[in-house]
């Protein structure tokens, strides 16, 4: 069975009497360490999707199985463990916490893991061994995202979630942010899914799902999975 599993997934806001149909019919999977990129215009669904697979939101229709559990029948406790313990965020700003330094940052997220990697050499690992001691405001936009992505690899979670990772970021800077997601993805065997609008990224993903008016409009598996150095935009 696939690590990932949308089946049939729906979901519908409700706001008073108005109902905007976000999802429906979303049917997809991922392999354990695949790189999947989910694209797709403004409006789309494509955070919709990302905040049900990161227990942040709750589907209206349809199942959601991460490695063998179905986690849209999960409380609203057992909810927050899961997001506590097996789900990785990175989002388009940092969401730091300004008065900690790097170092602390991760090893504040750390702490909320059962088995968690060390944070100094997480932090080392994004190349940010000299600059652990520095605070958020220290930090450039691109090594703030570095800390923030170690900070979601030093829980160890089973799935890394990405959110327009470089979208506040200048051209080179997002794009060795990306390099820095795919590298920690092949070499830990981390499943990780990206989120954009940029379909230029699809050339970096071993999978990509296509998501249009809320549904699925392709997946394909990427045969010829390029680096990002060789990507442009
Ligand atoms: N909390 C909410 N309440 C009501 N409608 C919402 C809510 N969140 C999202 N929507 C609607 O659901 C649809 C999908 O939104 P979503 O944010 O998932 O798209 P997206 O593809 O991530 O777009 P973007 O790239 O602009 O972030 C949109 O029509 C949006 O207006």
């Amino acid at each position: 069975m696939s690590f990932v599993r949308f089946e049939n997934v729906g979901k519908i806001y409700k706001s008073g009497d108005v109902e905007v149909r976000a999802l429906h019919g979303v049917t997809f999977e991922i392999e354990k360490g695949e790189v999947c990129v989910v694209v797709g215009q403004s409006g789309a669904g494509k955070t919709t999707l990302l905040n049900i697979l990161g227990g942040m939101d709750v589907l209206t229709e349809g199942n959601v199985i991460l490695d063998g559990r179905d986690i849209s029948s999960l409380s609203t406790k057992q909810m927050a463990t899961y997001r506590r313990l097996d789900i990785g965020f990175v989002f388009q700003f940092y969401n730091l916490i300004p008065n900690l330094t790097a170092l602390e940052n991760v090893e504040i997220a750390s702490q909320l893991s059962k088995n968690p990697l060390n944070s100094e050499k997480v932090i080392a690992a994004v190349g940010l061994k000299d600059r652990m001691n520095n605070f958020p405001a220290q930090l450039s936009g691109g090594e703030q995202q570095r800390v923030a992505i170690a900070r979601a690899l030093a829980k160890n979670p089973k799935l890394l979630l990405c959110d327009e990772p470089t979208g506040a970021l200048d051209y080179e800077t997002g794009k060795s942010i990306l390099k820095l997601l795919q590298e920690a993805c092949k070499k830990s065997g981390m499943t990780v899914v990206i989120i954009t609008h940029n379909s230029a990224l699809t050339a970096m993903a071993d999978r990509v799902v296509k998501i249009k008016n809320g549904t699925v409009a392709s997946v394909k598996l990427n045969d010829n999975v390029v680096s990002v150095e060789e990507i442009e935009w």
